[in-house]
């Protein structure tokens, strides 16, 4: 029995908490209630126009799991590395730095996006990405590439030193919605690309529009190690309650 880490997202507890004064619901309440369910990391996406996580947020939650350091917790930052500062946020390597996360996830998304929706092209964006991979690793920091199934960047991310891919599962999640053979077809070319980094020494993470459904097919990929999940998660906390929820995303990390 092996053990894939789930990293709950807390962004969309955010994005309900921003739509009213104060702080309810809270973001490190649900931080709480997920560490005391069982999940093995948090993970929060800040971005500049602070549509949901903030920078309180992810100094609040630093806090929270280096209080719970015994039971081997992690926390990642996820975010565009190449967004500049603006109002209270620092930036993403910056408020890594600062906030010291087991793992920073570069993604190359913007503003403009309504979510992350592409991996990395670093045969554009692997020289502006080097010295922020060199610095956040000296600092101590996992350092995670957000990446597409493409096996010649998937060599250029080992080239960059990164430690980690996390392998974009968007297009695998709307496949595998559309018919099994779809699903299947998409989850063969992320098992080759994550085969492919683990050999190149990097681990294998993977995220974005996973739930229960489709976690029943990718919890079968070679050397996956971390699932990051946020949006269905919170909808299905809606509907089953939130340790329900975990508990069943708990079962479908365990293979
Ligand atoms: C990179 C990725 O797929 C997710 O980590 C991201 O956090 C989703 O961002 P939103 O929650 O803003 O859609
Ligand atoms: N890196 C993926 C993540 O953190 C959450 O993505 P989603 O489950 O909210 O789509």
């Amino acid at each position: 029995m092996s053990q894939i880490s789930l990293s709950v997202n807390l962004n969309k507890i955010a994005l309900l908490r921003n739509s009213r004064d104060g702080d309810f619901p809270s973001v490190v309440e649900f931080g709480k209630r997920s560490i005391a369910a069982g999940v093995q990391g948090l993970t929060v996406h800040p971005r500049p126009d602070q549509r949901h996580i903030r920078p309180h947020d992810v100094r609040e939650l630093a806090d929270l799991v280096r209080q719970h350091a015994a039971q081997h917790l992690e926390f990642n930052i996820e975010g565009n590395p190449f967004a500049p500062a603006r109002d209270d946020y620092p930036g993403l390597v910056e408020l890594a730095i600062e906030t010291q996360p087991h793992q920073c996830t570069l993604v190359p998304d913007s503003d403009a996006q309504k979510t992350s929706d592409h991996g990395f092209d670093l045969n554009e964006s692997g020289d502006k990405l080097q010295p922020l991979i060199t610095r956040l690793k000296n600092a101590g920091i996992r350092v995670s590439l957000f990446m597409d199934p493409d096996l010649a960047q998937i060599e250029l991310a080992a080239k960059l030193g990164a430690d980690r891919i996390e392998l974009y599962t968007g297009p695998f999640a709307h496949a595998f919605t559309e018919s099994g053979d779809a699903g299947q077809a998409v989850f063969e070319a992320h098992s080759k690309a994550a085969i492919r980094a683990t050999e190149l020494g990097m681990g294998v993470n993977a995220g974005h529009d996973l739930n229960l459904d489709n976690m029943q097919l990718y919890n079968q990929l070679p050397g996956l190690l971390e699932v990051s999940i946020g949006h269905a998660l919170t909808v299905d906390a809606l509907l089953m309650g939130f340790d329900n929820t975990i508990a069943a995303y708990l079962a479908v990390c365990r293979t």
